[in-house]
């Protein structure tokens, strides 16, 4: 007997580029078309055909591909027999005895699709040997599914008009998979599934594990430079980035690159998928943990003012840190009143105040009611990217109206200089 499923991809998340692509195969599958998503492993294949049959709204019918699959695993086969027996004893001399023996047919899930018009989702089609998947060519084209000869039931099939198929396959390169027959890709409308692009793999983290948006950026980031420097491109960085977020989101391990716990977690699930030697691979990941946490590491104390990015001299705050001591944010902004009324007296516009762009004001009214946040909540606070955020913060920590305070194993916490007593 064949189940039906009735699919609802949990948290689909559709992003533009997502987005585009369901419509492309959507626009097919109306038309009358099947489709063929193909693609690497792990760029939402079969994720996408689940969430397509549930759009046609059409009772689905799974089927992944197996090497060991024959036809008869697709259209059905006997199953045991009915016996009948008829004794007529009308005449009492006289005894006639009718012994019928039938082979039971049991429907596969393509007959069933075909029959009743269901959806048949056939993922990883390309497992099969091609010979099996040889009887979709008639019910296709010709719209009829031949079924093996039987005295008791048409050998012709019609598909009921509602009957979609949508396919999903790995390139040919990876092992296990066959090729396939021309004549099957020519009655499909393939579309090429690329790996998810940066914005949707962050949603798919935040939405499908519940991460903040700055640590699903942080490792979809570091898993996707880590790929792309191992030259391996036959797998994206979705899954092992789901690993990772999923690991740590459930075990409270800081998703940090500085965290001891963080970096474990990415070795196990990313150095299992090199085929490179071990040892530079290694070297690759702790060098992409480092350039990371320098990246994210703002301006700390005044040790570190050699990182800071050059400010334009008009711009450059009255009084520094290092030069006259720390100033409150609060003091700071009198300061700056009083050096922009001087320098209006004087008509010299040298001793103006410093100039916060947009994105620092806001940072600085969000702390001003917070007190103390760390780099990720002021990102998601603010909607703001890891690079316009650590741009933002380091100007403010060097012009002195913010204090980052490191904790060992913990995020940065970023607060206003406090007052002077
Ligand atoms: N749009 C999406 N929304 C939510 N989750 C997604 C989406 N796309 C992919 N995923 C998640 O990413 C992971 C990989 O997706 P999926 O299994 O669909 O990929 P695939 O291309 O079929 O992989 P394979 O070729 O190895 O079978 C799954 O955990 C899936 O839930």
């Amino acid at each position: 007997m064949s189940t039906v499923l009735q699919a609802r991809p949990r948290n689909f998340v559709s992003t533009p580029a997502v987005e585009r692509i369901a419509r492309r195969a959507l626009r097919y599958l109306q038309s009358g078309y099947s489709v063929h998503l193909r693609g690497p492993a792990g760029t939402g294949k079969t994720t996408l055909a689940l969430h397509l049959a549930d759009l046609l709204s059409r009772p689905i019918m799974l089927v992944f591909g197996d090497d060991e699959f024959k036809t008869s695993d697709l259209i059905g086969n006997q199953s045991g027999y009915t016996r009948k027996k008829v004794v007529d004893n009308y005449i009492h001399s006289v005894v006639k005895v009718e012994d019928e023996l039938r082979h039971n047919w049991v429907d596969s899930r393509l007959t069933l699709a075909c029959r009743e018009g269901f959806t048949l989702v056939y993922d990883e089609f390309n497992r099969s040997r091609p010979e099996v998947n040889n009887v979709l060519l008639s019910a296709l084209e010709e719209k009829l599914l031949v079924l093996p000869p039987s005295g008791h039931r048409p050998e012709y099939l019609r598909v009921n008009p509602h009957f979609r198929a949508i396919f999903t396959s790995n390139p040919e390169e990876y092992a296990g998979v066959h090729g396939t027959q021309d004549a099957l890709l020519d009655r499909l409308i393939t579309i090429h599934m690329p790996e998810p692009d940066e914005l949707t793999q962050q949603q798919i983290l935040i939405q499908k594990v519940g991460i903040e948006p700055a640590d699903a950026l942080m490792i979809v980031r570091l898993v996707k430079a880590f790929k792309s420097q191992m030259g391996n491109h036959s797998a994206t960085s979705l899954r092992p980035s789901l690993m990772i977020a999923n690991i740590c989101h459930e075990h409270g391990v800081a998703m940090m690159t500085e965290d001891a716990d963080f970096r474990d977690v990415c070795s196990d699930v990313l150095l299992s998928r090199v085929t490179n030697e071990l040892s530079p691979a290694t070297h690759t990941l702790w060098d992409l943990f480092n350039e990371l946490t320098a990246s994210a590491d703002v301006l700390g104390p005044e040790s570190n003012s050699t990182d800071v990015s050059p400010q334009p001299e008009a711009d450059k705050p009255v009084e520094t840190k290092g030069s006259k001591g720390k100033s409150t944010t609060k003091s700071k902004a009198k300061e700056s009143a009083k050096a922009s009324e001087e320098a209006d007296e004087a008509g010299d516009d040298s001793a103006s105040a410093p100039e916060l762009d947009e994105i620092e004001s806001s940072i600085l009214t969000f702390l001003t009611a917070r007190e103390s946040a760390s780099l990720s909540e002021i990102e998601s606070e603010l909607s703001l990217t890891r690079f316009k955020a650590v741009d933002a913060l380091r100007s403010l920590v060097e012009a002195g109206y913010l204090q980052k305070q490191n904790g060992a194993g913990k995020p940065a916490i970023y607060g206003l200089v406090p007052e002077e007593s």
